[in-house]
């Protein structure tokens, strides 16, 4: 199983949270990694944890003031990178080119989506993989894999019926080791996850208990 821990903008210690990614990665044959916020990539990337963006920009090098650009992102040491998170809604199009950006400077891409149909449209744009995560359950706690197991499901259905090749992740309340092994159990190859982690009073306690049971 993947378990990528987004950061997103809580204010948690980046360094801590990636050193202990790293160390807990060391423990488990699940692959683990972090996706701090753009201006921490290079000094998370350097504990040597396997490092994500949380966005970039459909662009290319040029006039594109504000934008995250795929290629320094990649400079700064990320390997892969979320695209169209429910925090960072982008347009189809530019779905499409931010995919298109990340894969140019050998970006991995995850492309997150709310519902089963999305998934098969997000799927269609080639990434290599999908992430399901219903809005509504996202930092509630109550974890998608056994709140809503059909969801996670459809959304495998989905991504085959697209392309076999794209790996589906599902996200939203995900917090113990039980709620990713539910995960697996639906069809799901990974999991993201945020606040399970970023909020918890020991970060590295949350991850050795979410790798526990893999
Ligand atoms: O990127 C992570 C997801 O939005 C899930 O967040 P959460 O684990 O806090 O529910």
């Amino acid at each position: 199983m993947f378990v990528l821990v987004n950061l997103k903008t809580y204010p948690c210690d980046p360094l801590e949270v990636a050193t202990a990614v790293r160390d807990v990665d060391e423990t488990t044959d699940a692959r683990l990694a972090v996706a701090p916020q753009a201006t921490h990539v290079e000094r998370v990337a350097e504990t040597g944890v396997e490092t994500w963006a949380q966005h970039v920009d459909p662009i290319d090098h040029g006039s594109n003031t504000g934008h995250t650009l795929a290629e320094s992102v990649a400079d700064a040491g990320a390997v892969g990178t979320l695209i169209n998170h429910s925090e960072r809604r982008l347009k189809l199009a530019d779905i499409d080119g931010a995919v298109q950006a990340a894969q140019r400077a050998d970006l991995e891409t995850v492309v997150c989506a709310n519902n089963p149909e999305q998934i098969g449209a997000a799927a269609a744009l080639g990434p290599d993989a999908v992430a399901v995560e219903p809005p509504e359950l996202i930092g509630t706690g109550t974890p998608v894999s056994q709140a809503d197991p059909d969801i996670v499901e459809d959304a495998v259905t989905a991504a085959e019926n697209v392309d076999d090749d794209v790996s589906v992740l599902c996200g939203a309340g995900i917090s113990t080791g039980d709620d990713v092994v539910a995960a697996g159990d639906l069809g799901a190859e990974g999991v993201l996850l945020a606040s399970g982690v970023a909020k918890a009073d020991d970060p590295r306690d949350a991850l050795e208990d979410l790798v526990d049971p893999l």
